[in-house]
């Protein structure tokens, strides 16, 4: 039986989240960077400055099928005094043409197409007529049109120089356009940070396993599977373990030797089988923290080991899963220079009156709604640390101050929005 006044297990010092967060920033290092294909890029952080190569668009661009003219050229033309000029050229996407317009002449052009040297202005075609003199064909206009008139300039979007894409920024649709418009089909990216969950708990059975009294399936080591994917890491589920501190001390160190970060759930309490708890006061372990001003997690931990993090989250899937936001994302986003770690922060309006309020900051999960153009964050029916089955319906965690009053439906809350 453990001695609850000589006990190390109950003597913790609790400290704030933003405390807790910036002692794990203190050991988060950068990751070492691999090269891709920009098709394999997708939802990686770049570990490069892109610097534009060229000005884009590279060169004139027409914006309409039409006729590529001098503005000159038709600034007499109206309905009574129509302007003609010579077809001299056609110039399809693709095609760099080699004939200037001079005075009195036009080239067919197409969208997409180079403006040919000499032409200002591209008319639509709907805005012209054709005809043919001797034989050759001319093109009609009844108005005049503006110098620069549907065309793109040279670097209308991006001049040579320019910062395409920031190191620390995760690649997504835009970003890969980009990076394919200027030829980047090779490019160096932070690696994934490996990471070993495991869990602990004599309770715990495997999720193929039939269920038994007093059992659960462990349900923790998947939950946390999604979450490092989401971060950005690539997780190694390591199976569950049972209470046992030797046990626990030989699986950490195979974790530890095997990938970069380390993930458990369970045993952080103070109960008799809460090993994780002890196992992180062990010689050679710099314990960061075992006790955070928060709920659900207030037993949330973390240890640095062997130069590597770890995470012991507590049992309670919800206690699990704030715990992983709060803390692991943030490493796991930090070790490949993300520019935005941590959780986004809004304020929005409390959709419900929350009255469960005590000396913690809570983080309870929440629904967000947009009506009137007002953003509402509206707390789960049941949010305690042991429940489970809410995490699916939230997408926020609203930040609810200790303050002994509690708050009302329509005051204004922070809100941490939930996934990427
Ligand atoms: N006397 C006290 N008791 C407790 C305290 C306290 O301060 N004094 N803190 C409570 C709080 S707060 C939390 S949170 C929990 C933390 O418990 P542990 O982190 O030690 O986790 P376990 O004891 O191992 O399990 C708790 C709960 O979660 C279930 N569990 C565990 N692992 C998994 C898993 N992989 N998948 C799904 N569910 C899991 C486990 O069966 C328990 O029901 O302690 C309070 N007690
Ligand atoms: O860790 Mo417990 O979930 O604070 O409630
Ligand atoms: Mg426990």
């Amino acid at each position: 039986m453990s001695n609850y006044k000589t006990n190390p297990k109950f003597n913790r010092k609790a400290i704030q989240v933003e405390a807790a967060q910036q002692l794990i920033a203190n050991k988060v290092k950068l990751i070492d960077t691999e090269q891709v294909r920009l098709e394999d890029a997708h939802d990686r952080i770049i570990a490069q400055d892109v610097i534009a190569p060229h000005p884009y668009p590279f060169f004139r661009r027409s914006g309409m099928d039409g006729y590529a003219v001098r503005s000159a050229d038709l600034s007499i033309a109206s309905s009574d005094q129509k302007v003609q000029l010579a077809i001299i050229d056609e110039i399809p996407c693709g095609y760099s043409s080699q004939k200037e317009i001079v005075e009195g002449t036009a080239a067919r052009i197409m969208t997409g197409a180079e403006v040919p040297l000499g032409a200002d202005a591209v008319v639509m075609l709907e805005a012209t007529e054709q005809c043919e003199v001797e034989g050759r064909p001319y093109v009609v206009f009844k108005r005049p049109t503006s110098q620069g008139a549907n065309v793109t300039p040279v670097g209308f979007e991006v001049s040579e120089g320019d910062l395409l894409v920031k190191k620390g920024t995760l690649l997504t649709a835009g970003e890969i356009s980009v990076l394919a418009t200027f030829g980047i089909h090779q490019l160096s990216v932070f690696r994934k940070p490996q990471v070993g969950i495991f869990a602990t708990g004599t309770e715990l059975l495997g999720i193929e396993e039939e269920l038994e009294p007093g059992k659960i399936r462990n349900s923790n080591s998947y939950m946390l599977q999604s979450q490092v994917k989401e971060a950005g890491g690539e997780p190694h589920l390591l199976g569950a373990i049972v209470d046992d501190l030797k046990l626990a001390e030989q699986k950490l160190q195979e974790a530890l030797s095997t990938y970069d970060v380390v993930i458990t759930t369970g045993g952080v309490s103070v109960g008799d089988y809460d090993i994780m708890g002890d196992l992180v006061r062990q010689d050679g372990t710099e314990m960061l923290f075992n006790k955070v001003t928060m709920r659900p997690g207030s037993v949330t931990t973390a240890a640095y080991i062997q130069n590597k993090l770890l995470f012991a989250l507590s049992g309670n899937p919800g206690a699990c899963f704030v715990g992983f936001e709060l803390f692991v994302r943030p490493a796991l986003q930090g070790m490949q220079a993300s520019e935005q770690p941590y959780l986004a922060r809004w304020t929005a309006v409390l959709g419900a009156d929350y009255s469960k309020v005590n000396n913690f900051t809570r983080f309870v999960r929440g629904k967000l709604e947009v009506k009137n153009g007002q953003v509402f964050a509206f707390p789960a029916k049941v949010d305690e640390s042991s429940v489970m089955v809410t995490i699916k319906d939230s997408d926020c965690l609203i930040i609810i101050p200790p303050d002994k009053k509690g708050l009302q439906a329509g005051d204004a809350v922070e809100i941490l929005k939930l996934g990427r």
